[in-house]
């Protein structure tokens, strides 16, 4: 295995985040992050029958007398719920943790959002390492310590933020990846050039047949420097009171997709690219930022094959009042991640109604 990249988060609770192949099998890693000697490997029935049996070796070889339990959930959206939550918390008494227990996250963004929630709140409060085995969460959803279940009237309404105690991100497990799922996280990878680095824009754009084509040397690149944009911003802010906002580019659009089709139309990364594009739109239309920045961003993401229109039959009405239940919403109204360009995102309060309206009902390029 070669040596990790390192990024550290830092704050009250800082953490680290590997980056490199192997670091599922790397018992000595993933003991190192371990406080007491019980486990719940919580995982999805796609990702637990390809990995958790090598987690689960490693953990025993490196700490004898380690008590393991596994829990696994449906892959898909659909099982970040309420329910599945309570028997995540179930598998927790059935293991008899005690408050030096630790939840291994091994999985994709929904994995790692219940697991991450299922840690939070079991005695108030346990460890919790992520494991990350989609780029998605690999760049994104398991750092910063949003964990988080759907409702069926929006996404992530229940919810505490609980920073995992580690990262362990073994890029060799992109491997089997579908294409699918590469793309959903490269859409959060171009987030954070469109947020803060127009210059990272300009190396995706470089390095798209690289990324397309799964390169370990540029994969890696990116996790990377996404990791670091991220957790630059949650050191700074974890408890999204202002900067960290930045990083819901995309997502007031892309959660009112997710939540109108079911969570069973786009995936997330996909319905935040189409998010992305809306915010540019909509930064275009409040006369902020040019018409070309927004086809920059909608041709990058086309590039890496996301969607980048408003999927048919969607009413913008009913995309409008998911809106009204999004997290940044307050007493004066919309709040919005908007840009004034390519790398210059920023919020905005009191967002008109009606133009967010005028860009949904706006087809086409
Ligand atoms: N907490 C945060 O900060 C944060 C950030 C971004 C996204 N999120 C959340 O993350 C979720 C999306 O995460 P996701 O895109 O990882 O989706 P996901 O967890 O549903 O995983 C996507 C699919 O890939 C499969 N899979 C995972 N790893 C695999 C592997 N190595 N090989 C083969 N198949 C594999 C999974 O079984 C699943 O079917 C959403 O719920 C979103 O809200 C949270
Ligand atoms: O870490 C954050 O902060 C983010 O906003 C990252 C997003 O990519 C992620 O989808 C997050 O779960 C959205 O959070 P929410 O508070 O808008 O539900
Ligand atoms: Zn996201």
């Amino acid at each position: 295995m070669s040596a990790p990249r390192w990024v550290e988060v830092a704050g009250a609770h800082p953490y680290r985040i590997g980056i490199a192949p192997g670091l599922l099998d790397d018992g000595a890693a993933l003991a190192a992050t371990l406080c007491g000697r019980q486990v719940l490997v919580i995982s999805d029935d796609t990702v637990a029958p390809l990995y958790a049996a090598r987690v689960e070796a490693a953990l025993r070889a490196a700490m004898p007398g380690l008590a393991v339990a596994g829990f696994v959930i449906p892959a898909g959206e659909a099982s970040k719920t309420l329910a599945w939550f309570g028997r995540a918390i179930d598998a927790l008494a059935a293991l008899g943790a005690r408050r030096d227990a630790c939840v291994y996250a091994l999985g994709g963004g929904v994995v790692g959002d219940l697991a991450g929630f299922a840690a939070a709140c079991w005695m108030r409060g346990i460890d919790c390492v992520q494991l990350p085995t989609t780029l998605l969460a690999m760049v994104d959803s398991s750092v910063g310590g949003k964990t988080a279940v759907d409702l069926p009237q929006g996404k992530n309404l229940v919810g505490a933020f609980h920073p995992p105690r580690a990262v362990l991100a073994d890029t060799a497990v992109l491997r089997t990846l579908p294409p699918r799922e590469l793309r959903a996280g490269l859409a959060e990878v171009v987030k954070y050039g469109a947020l803060g680095d127009a210059a990272f824009l300009d190396w995706l754009q470089a390095h798209a047949d690289a990324l397309l084509a799964m390169e370990p040397a540029a994969l890696a690149e990116a996790v990377a420097r996404s990791c670091t944009h991220k957790a630059r911003i949650v050191a700074r802010d974890p408890f999204e009171h202002g900067e960290r906002a930045l990083l819901n580019f995309g997502h007031t659009f892309g959660h009112a997709i997710e939540t109108e089709q079911g969570y069973g139309g786009l995936n997330h990364g996909e319905a935040v690219a189409v998010g992305m594009v809306l915010a540019a739109r909509l930064s275009e239309g409040l006369g902020l930022a040019p018409a070309a920045d927004t086809l920059r961003l909608r041709t990058l993401l086309a590039r890496f094959g996301l969607p980048v229109d408003v999927p048919a039959g969607l009413d913008p009405e009913a995309l409008l009042a998911h809106m009204r239940l999004d997290k940044k919403a307050t007493a004066g109204g919309l709040r919005f991640i908007v840009w004034d360009g390519a790398g210059r995102a920023r919020v905005l309060s009191d967002v008109p109604e009606s133009a967010v309206l005028a860009v949904l009902r706006r087809g086409g390029p």
